[in-house]
């Protein structure tokens, strides 16, 4: 059966965690599947990986549909997440139309980014029949607001803030939230707040859980990688066991240690 919703619930409540990784094209998201990633996400990452940018916000409507198209050729089992792009949902009617269109080329849920300004945005779409995963904490596409790709939720209130956001989407019909770069005893609030699943990235073990950018993980990048990072073809021989060592260390929790988290 492949992996839905419903299996990440399920996962979510028997307290098994589980992994996924970004993807943008057939030959990876069919090797993600052989290595039994549960969730594969089509980043707006690619703008940064794939085209050079060095931000997300370059990236269109049409370049997060055609990777889509891509990944879901070569998908079979995982959950398909896709991004929607920096000013696709910023209103409703803009939401549900572009959300459509990821839907339409095999995404099985889209994600944007924000917190309880997307209630309404959230409700609708699940009223059409479109999941939504809201990203909170450190929000790229928003990093011209935050000055640079900076932890969040470090101060009392706004880590107040960000649990109850969780809260209102979770209300609001959210499927799924992701905490980017949050301190690990915040995302395990978050985490115990909502009963819908988290997924964390630089958001400690807590979360239910994980994701990393492919390139990140295989240890490709240019000068110093986040602290989150961890290299998981060190000791493999082949980009499939780095993904079957990922998804052990996920589900074993030796990935994120401490030191892959934030205070
Ligand atoms: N290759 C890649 N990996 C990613 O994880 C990623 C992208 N690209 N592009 C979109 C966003 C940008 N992301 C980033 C980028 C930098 C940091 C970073 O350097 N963070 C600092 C924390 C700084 C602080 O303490 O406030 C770090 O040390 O990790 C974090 C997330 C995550 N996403
Ligand atoms: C880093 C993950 C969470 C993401 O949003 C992306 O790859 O675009
Ligand atoms: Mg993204």
């Amino acid at each position: 059966m492949p992996v839905s919703l419903t299996t990440l619930r399920a996962m979510k409540q028997r307290g098994e965690k589980f992994a996924m990784i970004t993807c943008y094209d057939t030959i990876f998201a069919q090797t993600m599947n052989a290595a039994g990633v549960e969730c594969l996400l089509v980043g707006d990452s690619l703008g940064m990986v794939l085209q050079g940018h060095d931000s997300t916000l370059p990236v269109t409507m049409q370049d997060m549909i055609y990777h889509t198209q891509c990944v879901a050729r070569g998908n079979s089992n995982a959950f398909l997440l896709a991004d929607m792009p920096f000013m696709s949902y910023g209103t409703p009617n803009d939401a549900l139309e572009n959300a459509a269109a990821l839907m339409r080329v095999g995404a099985h849920a889209v994600k944007l980014e924000g917190g309880a300004w997307l209630a309404d945005t959230v409700s609708q779409m699940a009223r059409c029949g479109i999941p939504c995963c809201v990203h909170m904490g450190l929000t790229p596409q928003s990093v011209h607001v935050f000055g640079g790709y900076k932890v969040q939720g470090k101060t009392p209130d706004a880590a107040a803030k960000l649990i109850e956001d969780a809260k209102i989407v979770e209300q609001a019909g959210a499927a799924l939230i992701l905490l980017e770069c949050v301190p690990t005893a915040v995302a395990a609030q978050v985490t115990a707040s909502v009963s819908i699943p988290v997924i964390g990235i630089g958001a400690g073990k807590d979360c239910d859980g994980q994701v990393l950018v492919v390139h990140d993980m295989l240890g490709l990048h240019q000068g110093k990688p986040a602290r989150f990072v961890k290299n998981f073809l060190v000791g493999q021989t082949s980009i499939q066991d780095a993904f079957v060592a990922y998804v052990q260390a996920v589900k074993t929790q030796s990935y994120p240690a401490p030191e892959h988290g934030f205070n």
